[in-house]
């Protein structure tokens, strides 16, 4: 099965079954330790999970780790930057966990994150944002951010598909836009960089599936397409027009739209729409709204209470990931999940970089890959496990035992290096 690797010779395959997934007791896990500052936190993210599972199960579960490379580590060990045995891990085993890998700006590789999820086509970059109590945030009520950001994973501007300024492939395609196409709008064509924005009917769709499937099965209240479809017509407002297609569509009895409630607006005045839109409310039927792209950025400050699940394109994800977190403490208790919700394929990991400036000085919080794991623990159905370190962390912020992040926005903290963040969890599980 492997160029180089040794299959781990404990522990066996999860598999997937008529859509639902088969979880052994000692299920092999691949996982990437990560730069930068990966190895600190993997190092203390997975004492984390041992002793959660240890303990939720009295030794019966148990997870056989499988290490694989990726980045730095594997550019020095095997001259690759993503070997493909460590493609084949994910493939074969399903499910893994991985740190931040470096993308350098500008040149150099293309981003290894990216490279990953387009691979294993891990369409649904799952990032739920939740407050935990005592966390010290930036705004006055943090508690009202409760939101699960559904951004697609493997198109938009995000898919790299990019010619730099001054190559033959870029006058190719500025003159294709030109001649065959009459673009005039190239504002600097002899010096401009081009990159290509793909948004499908088909990605839209199952990223809108995927979000609803989770708000039906978690009972949350609404979901709200964002996009920036008043300028990127046929790709942001396309993608706003397939939502709300594929909700009406596919999912008529759970749903109500802002889309079915402006056509009987139009029909039959305000009051029965907003009748119609009340009385969806009290069946305890979904709201699929939609919101453009930087009015959301200024009203889950101002209004977060109105926002849920949220389903939106690769790049405004990225975005709209960092600011939900900043808005809840930080970054470094931001975890997250790429899912391809048919295959069963997913590999979770933290919204966050690989902080360099930080590396090896156990300093960063490991927060955000330990609740990825939680995230994954969850995936796995091993719950007990997963609420077991949630609660554990709950204690460990309110004892003000909390890494140097928290610790210089809260009074009378207790500042811990990044193990030791993971020792206290594991004091609390
Ligand atoms: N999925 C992935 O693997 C990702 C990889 N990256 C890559 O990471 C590299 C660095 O990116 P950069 O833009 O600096 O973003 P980072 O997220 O790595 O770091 C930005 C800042 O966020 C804070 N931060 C990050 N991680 C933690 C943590 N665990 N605990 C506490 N605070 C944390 C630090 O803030 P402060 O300075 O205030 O202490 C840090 O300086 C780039 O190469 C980028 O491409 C970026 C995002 C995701
Ligand atoms: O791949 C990278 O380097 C950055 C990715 C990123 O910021 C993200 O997925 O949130
Ligand atoms: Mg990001």
């Amino acid at each position: 099965m492997f160029e180089k690797y040794t299959a781990p010779t404990q522990g066996e395959k999860i598999a997937i079954e008529n859509g639902k997934l088969q979880v052994p007791n000692n299920p092999i896990i691949p996982f990437i330790e990560g730069d930068g500052t990966g190895p600190d936190i993997w190092n203390a993210s997975v004492r984390v999970f041992d002793a959660a599972v240890q303990k939720a199960y009295n030794g019966e579960k148990k997870i056989e780790w499988f290490e694989v490379l990726a980045g730095e580590k594997a550019f020095n060990q095997t001259g690759e930057w993503l070997p493909n045995d460590t493609l084949t891990a994910f493939r074969e085993y399903l499910v893994g966990i991985k740190g931040p890998l470096t993308t350098p700006v500008g040149g150099g590789i293309r981003s290894l994150n990216v490279a990953l999820r387009q691979e294993l086509d891990l369409f649904a970059c799952v990032r739920p944002v939740r407050y935990f109590n005592g966390v010290p945030s930036p705004v006055k009520h943090p508690e009202l951010v409760d939101m699960v950001i559904f951004r697609e994973n493997s198109e938009d501007i995000y898919a790299g598909i990019e010619y730099a300024e001054g190559t033959p492939e870029v006058k190719k395609v500025i003159d294709f836009l030109r001649n065959e196409l009459a673009v005039k709008k190239i504002r600097f064509p002899e010096t401009s960089g081009i990159g290509i924005k793909p948004v499908s009917k088909e990605g839209t769709e199952r990223l809108v599936r995927s979000a609803l499937d989770y708000a039906i099965a978690q009972n949350r209240k609404s979901l709200t397409l964002v996009h920036k479809g008043n300028i990127m017509k046929f790709t942001e407002g396309a993608f706003k027009t397939w939502g709300y297609e594929v909700a009406e569509r596919e999912y008529a009895d759970k749903v109500f739209t802002w889309a079915q409630y402006d056509r009987i607006k139009d029909a039959e005045g305000t009051d029965a729409a907003n009748k119609a839109q009340a009385a969806a409310e009290a069946a305890g039927k979904i709201i699929v709204k939609d919101v453009i792209a930087d009015a959301f950025l200024q009203q889950i400050l101002t209004r977060p209470a109105e926002y849920d699940v949220i389903a939106t394109l690769n790049l405004n994800g990225d975005y709209i990931s960092d600011a939900l977190a900043a808005q809840v403490g930080g970054i470094g208790i931001a975890p997250g999940a790429n899912i391809n919700y048919v295959t069963g394929h997913a590999v979770f990991e933290a919204t966050h970089g690989t902080a360099p400036k930080y590396a090896n000085l156990d300093k960063v919080n490991p927060g955000s890959v330990i609740l990825s794991g939680v995230m994954m623990l969850e995936f796995l159905g091993w719950q007990e496990a997963a609420d077991s370190i949630v609660a554990a962390l709950e204690k460990a912020i309110d004892q003000k035992t909390v890494t140097y992040d928290f610790a210089r926005l809260m009074e009378g903290a207790n500042e811990v290096k990044c193990s030791e963040f993971a020792d206290a969890i594991i004091k609390n599980l």
